[in-house]
């Protein structure tokens, strides 16, 4: 059993005072750092002159270059792309690290794979939301809060697991909860769940249901309806109350179905592909793999993620945002 932290267990006080540099600000930056801000905490923002700074510029916050925000701050969230985290710690943040500093991270990919490895005398934490980031920031600006996971890798000024709760409540996860687990356990989930399930996954069975439709002749515009849109609707209602809730809602036509045929889409081979892809997370196979894969230039990624760009289902759904315009643009 885990134990679950609240707004009432973290204290915002750890972070008074202290200035947080916040560095990058894409899908988490952003919200991370407007969420802290409207907490009452400083932020800084360290990045590269580009896209991002103008950004953050026009939000209202100071930017920054990562030397200096390294040197400037108390606690650094680093919120750098994981491949690129590496280096750019080499070169703007390592140099610069004195005693008591603290090192915060949303995933523990190069912590627990070796790529960055801090010195003894500083704090290395991770508050990572268990949610995308452009919704971090949308239920904290509703009053509400995604849930997050916490772990201390480095507990160098005795405060780190204080500094991460009172992060995760800046940002509005002790609103939901946060669970504390560990750099190994967080990463290897995380990629196993957004491999396999959440984004791999469900990209797959929504293309294979969307083409079967549509090979047998049926509309394209109807088979995204039923494989993708439908999709958000489903998830919602196991979002708010899990499986139970969702096959509570739907109809037991649609129940009965589920059960005789959910087994025969993901089979025993699926489960054990799942096992496999697991065990190529936990040796370090998919982190060498991408090190890698970044190294070269992105060769594969760039090539799939273009040919994923031009599936039809893609084209048909742009279509009927623009027919429907049923969700904001
Ligand atoms: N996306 C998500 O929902 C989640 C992400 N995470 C984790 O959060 C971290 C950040 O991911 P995410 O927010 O998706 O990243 P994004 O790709 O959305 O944003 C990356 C940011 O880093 C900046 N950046 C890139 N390269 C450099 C550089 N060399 N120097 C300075 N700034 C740079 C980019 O600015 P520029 O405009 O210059 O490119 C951009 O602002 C990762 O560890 C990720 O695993 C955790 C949970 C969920
Ligand atoms: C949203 C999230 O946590 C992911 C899918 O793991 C990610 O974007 O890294």
């Amino acid at each position: 059993m885990v134990t679950m932290y609240y707004d009432k267990d973290a204290d915002l006080s750890f972070l008074q005072g202290k200035t947080v540099a916040v560095v990058g600000y894409g899908s988490q930056g952003h919200a991370q750092a407007q969420n802290l801000r409207e907490s009452g905490v400083k932020v800084i923002i360290g990045l590269r002159p580009g896209k991002s700074w103008k950004q953050a510029e026009e939000d209202g916050f100071e930017v920054v270059n990562v030397d200096e925000a390294a040197q400037r701050a108390d606690v650094i969230q680093i919120l750098l792309p994981d491949e690129r985290q590496a280096q750019v710690y080499q070169d703007s943040i390592a140099p610069y690290l004195r005693a008591g500093q603290v090192l915060l991270f949303s995933h523990g990919f190069n912590i627990h794979f070796g790529q960055i490895v801090p010195p003894a005398d500083v704090d290395v934490a991770m508050v990572a939301p268990k949610s995308p980031g452009h919704l971090v920031r949308r239920v904290y600006t509703e009053g509400g809060g995604v849930p997050g996971l916490v772990a201390v890798h480095q507990d160098a000024t005795g405060n780190a697991k204080n500094i991460a709760l009172a992060y995760a409540k800046g940002i509005g996860c002790t609103r939901a909860g946060v669970i504390e687990t560990s750099f190994r356990e967080e990463t290897e989930t995380d990629l196993f769940g957004e491999q396999a399930v959440l984004c791999g996954g469900v990209s797959e069975l929504v293309k294979a249901g969307f083409e079967t439709l549509v090979n047998a002749g049926y509309e394209p515009e109807i088979a995204y309806f039923e494989c993708l849109h439908e999709l958000k609707l489903i998830v919602d209602l196991m979002y708010e109350g899990g499986l139970s809730r969702m096959r509570y809602s739907i109809s037991d036509t649609a129940e009965y179905g589920d059960y005789m045929s959910g087994p025969r889409v993901v089979t025993d081979a699926t489960k054990a592909e799942m096992a496999k892809i697991l065990k190529e997370i936990q040796q370090g196979q998919f982190a060498k793999n991408w090190i890698i894969e970044n190294q070269a230039n992105r060769p594969v990624f760039n090539a799939i993620r273009q040919s994923e760009r031009n599936h039809p289902i893609e084209e048909v759904g742009a279509r009927l945002r623009e027919m429907m315009s049923w969700i904001k643009k």
